[in-house]
């Protein structure tokens, strides 16, 4: 069985249930089985603390986790065409993973979640793909053989899945954006077993 850790942060939900979709993907694929984690919160007061155990949803990420995994899923949300500083905080502490190599030949893909249509959702996403290139991981987005990709009229990119949780940041995703986050979670899967069987 070939697991495939899904990391995301989320503060109002949108990422989370991408993240959800994601993971849905994965376990469709026989052999593969999803692993979902988060990242705390970061503040500019450096003693405030996050409990160690989050009080709802999936565990804190560790190091371990992405050692264990045979790929990477990982989502954000789009902050000033970014992604939010807790994430960038846990990538910005993996100067031994990349030491180590643990990410070096794991497929890898990203996923958003923005306010407005045009809000960096692809700035976002590509920059994503930065720190996961310096890790040596193998980029995976979403071909246009999926159809959703062309039919879409809020979120879901070639570079990554994505979700336009509009002013309000309703976490509702539309049919398009669940069917290709559940693609893009598919497509990491079958890829890691790909790479396995030809190791
Ligand atoms: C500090 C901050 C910056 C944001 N920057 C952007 C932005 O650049 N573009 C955009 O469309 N939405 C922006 N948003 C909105 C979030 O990306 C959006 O609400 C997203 O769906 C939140 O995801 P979540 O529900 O998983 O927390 C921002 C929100 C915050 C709090």
């Amino acid at each position: 069985m070939k697991e495939i850790l899904v990391l995301y942060y989320s503060r109002r939900g949108s990422v989370r249930a991408l993240a959800e979709e994601v993971a849905r993907g994965i376990h469709e694929v026989p052999g593969a089985s999803a692993r979902v984690r988060t990242v705390p919160r970061v503040s500019t007061v450096c003693e405030a603390l996050e409990d160690e155990v989050p009080a709802d949803g999936p565990p804190y990420v560790e190091v371990t986790d992405l050692e264990e995994c045979a790929g990477l899923v990982l989502g954000s949300p789009t902050r000033f065409g970014n992604m939010a500083a807790p994430m960038k905080y846990f990538i910005d502490g993996l100067a031994g993973a990349w030491v180590n190599g643990t990410l070096v030949g794991k497929p890898a893909a990203v996923f958003t979640s923005t306010g407005s249509l045009h809000g960096g959702q692809e700035s976002t996403l590509l920059t994503m793909m930065m720190p996961l290139l310096h890790h040596g991981a193998l980029i995976v987005g979403l071909p246009y053989t999926e159809d959703d990709l062309n039919t879409t009229r809020s979120g879901g990119t070639p570079y990554g899945a994505s979700h336009v949780a509009g002013a309000d940041g309703d976490p509702c995703l539309s049919d398009e954006e669940r069917r290709l986050a559940a693609a893009l979670g598919r497509r990491v899967a079958q890829t890691a077993l790909k790479l396995a069987e030809g190791a």
